[in-house]
């Protein structure tokens, strides 16, 4: 079933016994083989999300598929399909790097070699470590080798990088675009713009248990928000400030002096604080 959407969530809603409404009505798609972030502040209900998804949480309203099936009422068969990183690690601290992979093999039929992950993790220097010795980020990189031992078809990744230094960081990012280019489905949640920016073809925002605006990742809060802003100092000495989409025909229609030119383009990171601002 090709044209049926890896992912579907239509109108999810999450209240817990608390009264607390972590997610609220939220609807998406994520078509086969798309990358889709999504993005918010802590609290903002992505977890919530992401572990309905997974079938570790029950919702209280809404539908939700992950390859056509209910995850709420997933047969064993399912769990192959899919990879899960969770936020927080699930691994026997005494045993070996090595030992951990293996373990989980038995779990999947068509299962990647333990070469091939601790290659793309960059965790071959320790094979032989017994993970209560591991940095954060490497355990982390165990997390996610864990993750796609199965060759899932969709993973899910909650927070994947946090506590990683920028080389860990962009070592993943080459892991998960590897990931990317095999075809598979990935939702990933992140509290870090460039992370989107870098992996997401789609992303949505989500604050309060709202979906705030979804997009491909450069066109995510709109023209609007996206509009760069030409700024620029007259004759005069007074700043002046223009916002157009055009920034180099405003320059050339210009015939005056304009000193201290700057044109800003709105980061993703200011697009996202404006629209969660705006809530
Ligand atoms: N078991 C629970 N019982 C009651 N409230 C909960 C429970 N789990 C989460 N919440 C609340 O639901 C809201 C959403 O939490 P969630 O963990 O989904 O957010 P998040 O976007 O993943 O945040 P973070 O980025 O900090 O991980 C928060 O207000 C949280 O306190």
């Amino acid at each position: 079933m090709p044209d049926i959407p890896a992912v579907e969530v239509h109108h999810l809603t999450k209240q817990y016994p608390s009264g607390k409404r972590a997610v609220d009505d939220v609807s998406f798609d994520i078509p086969r083989g798309e990358t889709f972030a999504l993005l918010g502040p802590n609290g903002a209900g992505k977890t919530t999300t992401v572990e309905i998804l997974e079938g570790y949480r029950t919702r209280t309203g809404g539908d939700v598929r992950v390859l056509g099936v209910d995850p709420a009422r997933a047969p064993r068969s399912h769990r192959e399909r899919v990879g899960v990183v969770l936020q927080t690690s699930a691994e026997s601290p005494n045993v070996t790097v090595a030992e951990q992979l293996r373990h989980f093999t038995t779990f999947y039929p068509r299962y990647r070699s333990i070469e091939e992950l601790l290659a793309a993790t960059g965790l071959e220097a320790q094979r032989n470590t017994r993970i209560a010795k591991l940095s954060g980020g490497q355990r982390r990189r165990v997390d996610v080798a864990l993750g796609i031992i199965g060759r899932p078809e969709v993973l899910f990744l909650d927070e994947p990088t946090t506590g990683f230094d920028p080389e860990a960081r962009r070592h993943f990012w080459d892991l998960i675009n590897e990931v990317k280019a095999e075809g598979t489905t990935i939702l990933l949640t992140t509290h870090y713009l460039d992370e989107a920016a870098h992996l997401a073809d789609r992303a949505a925002v989500i604050a309060d248990g709202k979906l705030l605006g979804i997009a491909p990742i450069d066109e995510i809060g709109g023209t609007e928000a996206r509009t760069p802003r030409v700024r620029w100092r007259k004759q005069d000495g007074k700043h002046h400030d223009e916002r157009t989409t055009d920034p180099v025909a405003l320059i050339r229609n210009r015939d005056d002096p304009m000193h201290d030119l700057e044109v800003i383009r709105p980061s993703l990171e200011d697009v996202y604080l404006g629209m969660v601002g705006q809530r």
